[in-house]
């Protein structure tokens, strides 16, 4: 049985990281991904573009979907302005569990909410279960075959207003070319593509920032 690798990461994080010091647990992460196991956070070359991205919107209401470790999360709630907060829906209960220690360790837990299940289950709920009125920001990182379905069930539920931003990771690889032909062809979405690489390779991989248009 043994130790699974977000558990690992987890205790490069406690070993490596100061409690409640964002950016020693982001660089014990990239560090642990670069010279020990990589893992499929956004990284660092990725997590700038995020973090400028973020910065910009400086949003009220965040949405990622796809949590994995945390390592995004942090990176987003560190920059959130005062009295913002962040939801962050993960499938797998394994890597909810490690994301949760990994923002507890990092001092955000009180602007995060880890919710455990189905981006699609969820989405229809949430406006009810967290008082949310629309998202000033959303983050795509989870499966690349759910991106366009999820977008199209956050339009459906009045969750984006006019000015929204999207942010979706991976658009390159593993690549997604629904999502990206949609939001690109769509008289409701004004898209910009930031080239980047794969997290920790040479590999190409890239941002699509998306403004909902109403
Ligand atoms: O499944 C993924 N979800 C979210 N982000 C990902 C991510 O940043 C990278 C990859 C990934 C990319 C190349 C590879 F050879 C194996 C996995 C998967 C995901
Ligand atoms: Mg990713």
């Amino acid at each position: 049985t043994g130790t699974t690798r977000p558990q690992r990461l987890l205790r490069a994080v406690q070993e490596r990281a100061t409690r409640g010091d964002s950016e020693s647990v982001i660089a014990a992460i990239d560090h642990f991904c670069r010279h020990q196991e990589w893992a499929m956070n956004v990284g660092d070359e990725k997590g700038f573009i995020l973090d400028s991205v973020v910065s910009e919107v400086s949003p009220q209401t965040a949405l990622e979907l796809g949590t994995y470790c945390g390592y995004s999360t942090v990176r987003i709630a560190r920059l959130l302005p005062p009295g913002g907060h962040l939801i962050t829906l993960e499938f797998n209960p394994n890597y909810a569990a490690v994301a949760r220690q990994v923002i507890a360790w990092a001092g955000l837990e009180d602007m995060v909410q880890v919710v455990e299940g189905a981006s699609g289950d969820w989405i229809p709920h949430l406006r009810e279960h967290f008082g949310i009125e629309s998202f000033d920001f959303v983050f795509l990182d989870h499966w690349k075959e759910l991106y366009l379905p999820d977008i199209k069930l956050l339009e459906e539920c009045g969750l984006l207003r006019k000015g929204t931003v999207l942010l979706a990771d991976n658009v390159v690889c593993p690549g997604t070319p629904d999502y990206l032909e949609y939001v690109r062809k769509s008289q409701s979405y004004e898209s910009h593509y930031f080239g980047s690489h794969l997290e920790y390779t040479r590999a190409e991989d890239g941002l699509e920032k998306s403004v909902y248009l109403g």
